[in-house]
């Protein structure tokens, strides 16, 4: 009865749309910097550490890691809201957020972005190295400057482009682990961008109205619903081959990982033909944007167990297995 209602009502307030169940209301200056994109940022981070050589890091190495990322991106985050305030008033989601609503000013949130770059600056020249520092600081500029300033109000591929910015964490991860970056930092690296378009444009479709309201040219507001159905499931064919090929990059094999996706992929790939099916269905893009989360932080758990003792055994013993079971050498 409730799914029923969801169908027929817009959906566009945050409350209706995003995953979170706690309904935590936050103190302005913390709600400004996007705090729940951030684990899964952070996440990603330490799958691009997972797949190096140099994995596991030294615990200081690693937390200075973590706080200088979450701090990176939360200046980004406050950066993007205040280049936004406007257009953020305008929208239904967005309407009740510090700065649109008063809550906050510019002045204040400008300082906060300005604190909370140079601490993430200081946190990883210091604590890891200049390369995942300036990959950082890349990072947010694309995020602000590539993707809100530019692309955003432009482009339909606006996501797509500026969806280089949300895949950076794992080159940091990289970087503060080795020194470089390396095919692992690479490969994720593609892997977030080619999630990016599921992820989002189902959302989009959920969000049309808001959009469309502002001018923001998302996909489905210029080309509609089927268009960008379509142009969902190939993206998430193009995820499911670009995470496969995470068997060959892990350092100590990948059989483990390799199986335990096989499930994730199963249900990325139904919920997308789903959704491909009837783009216009509300609860099924709503699924397929919650799915695409909880699928890269499974993801990058897989990458991080793939790294275990356990694991590694796992990949030595499964083709000795196969060998007895099927009396052929492998
Ligand atoms: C261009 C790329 C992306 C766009 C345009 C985008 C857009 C969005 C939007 C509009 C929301 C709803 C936010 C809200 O109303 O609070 C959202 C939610 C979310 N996004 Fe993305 N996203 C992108 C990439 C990413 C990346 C790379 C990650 C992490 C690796 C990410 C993680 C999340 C998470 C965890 C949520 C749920 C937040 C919650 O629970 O409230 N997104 N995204
Ligand atoms: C390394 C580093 C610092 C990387 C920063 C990466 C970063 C913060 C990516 C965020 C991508 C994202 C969630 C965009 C939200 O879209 P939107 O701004 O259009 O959403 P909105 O409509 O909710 O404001």
């Amino acid at each position: 009865m409730a799914e029923a209602v969801a169908i027929a009502v817009p959906l566009s307030t945050r409350e209706q749309v995003v995953p979170s169940r706690a309904r935590l209301k936050l103190p302005p200056w913390l709600e400004i910097a996007k705090p729940r994109l951030i684990p899964l940022l952070l996440a990603t981070t330490l799958g691009g550490m997972a797949l190096t050589e140099s994995w596991p890091m030294p615990a200081p190495r690693l937390a200075c890691t973590l706080g200088g990322g979450a701090l990176a991106a939360a200046a980004a985050g406050v950066l993007n809201c205040l280049w936004e305030e406007q257009l953020d008033g305008r929208m239904l989601r967005t309407s009740g957020r510090a700065l649109p609503s008063g809550r906050l000013s510019a002045a204040k949130a400008f300082n906060i972005a300005v604190a909370l770059a140079c601490s993430a600056g200081l946190l990883l020249v210091m604590g890891v190295n200049c390369l995942a520092a300036s990959l950082s600081l890349l990072g947010l500029c694309s995020y602000v400057l590539l993707y809100t300033v530019v692309l955003k109000p432009r482009t339909t591929q606006n996501i797509v482009i500026g969806g280089v910015a949300g895949a950076i964490p794992p080159l940091v991860g990289a970087a503060a682990a080795t020194g470089h970056i390396g095919l692992g930092g690479w490969w994720l690296f593609g892997l977030v961008m080619v999630w990016t378009p599921a992820h989002f444009w189902a959302l989009a479709l959920l969000l049309e109205d808001d959009y469309r309201s502002v001018g923001i040219p998302m996909l489905p507001v210029v080309k509609g619903p089927f268009v960008t159905g379509n142009a969902i499931i190939r993206y998430a064919w193009a995820t499911i081959a670009a995470s496969f090929l995470g068997v060959f990059i892990l350092p100590t094999g990948g059989l483990f990982y390799g199986l335990m996706l096989l499930p994730f992929n199963g249900r990325l790939l139904q919920m997308a033909q789903q959704l491909h099916q009837d783009p216009c269905d509300r609860v099924r893009a709503k699924g397929l944007f919650r799915w695409s989360i909880l699928y890269l932080f499974g993801i990058c758990l897989l990458l991080l167990l793939a790294r275990t003792t356990a694991a590694a055994q796992f990949n030595l013993q499964l083709p000795s297995l196969f060998n007895m079971f099927s009396g052929a050498p492998f």
